[in-house]
């Protein structure tokens, strides 16, 4: 992974300070996914790390995870799981609830979504405590599939989510981190 790419990669993301809450440094991915270079290198990368690894199937985690997750996943030519919130999903689902930097909140996936055969990559764009994360981890894992990795565009490292990923046997990656600023 090229240097010039990820530093492109990382200038096309916009930070609004005080978002939703003070305190809050946002990281906005929607500067980075209208800009089509930036978007195509951002799924470049992430093919180049993930590809034939043996992967099943990519989740992803509402809504940002989406768009990352779905993009990866047709790349990877293998299934896309949307990991969902709460009434959104209209068959059998197994949930998980979790923290966020800003509040609460759940997750689901269909029971019928992953089986014990699947080797499930799971996907968002930002990792901040981890806990939308391993919710999304213990979902899948509840339904016997296999987690071993989880892909992130950024990483908050100052918030520790990544060492706790690693705690549950989960190795991180992400492209670019904002740590200390
Ligand atoms: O590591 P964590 O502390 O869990 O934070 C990261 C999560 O927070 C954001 O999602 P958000 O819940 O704001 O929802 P959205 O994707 O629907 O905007 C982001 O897209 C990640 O999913
Ligand atoms: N600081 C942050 N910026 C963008 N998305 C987030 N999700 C959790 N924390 C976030």
């Amino acid at each position: 992974m090229n240097d010039a790419v990820l530093a492109n990669i990382k200038a096309s993301i916009t930070t609004i300070p005080d978002y939703p809450k003070a305190g809050i440094m946002f990281r906005d991915i929607t500067s980075l996914i209208q800009n089509n270079q930036a978007f195509n290198q951002t799924i470049d990368c992430l093919v180049a790390q993930f590809q034939d690894q043996g992967y099943t199937k990519v989740l992803g985690a509402e809504a940002r995870g989406f768009i990352f997750g779905a993009a990866l996943a047709h790349r990877l030519n293998i299934g896309f799981i949307p990991a969902r919130k709460p009434n959104k999903l209209p068959r059998e689902t197994v949930s998980q609830e979790y923290q966020l930097e800003y509040g609460t909140d759940a997750l689901h996936i269909h029971k019928d979504a992953v089986s014990s055969n699947d080797n499930v990559l799971v996907v968002d764009d930002l990792i901040a405590t981890g806990g939308t994360i391993i919710a999304a981890i213990n979902l899948v894992r509840q339904l016997g599939a296999t987690v071993t990795d989880a892909a992130f565009v950024v990483a908050l490292p100052d918030l520790g989510g990544e060492d706790k990923l690693t705690a549950l046997n989960v190795k991180p990656f992400s492209l670019i981190s904002f740590e200390g600023e």
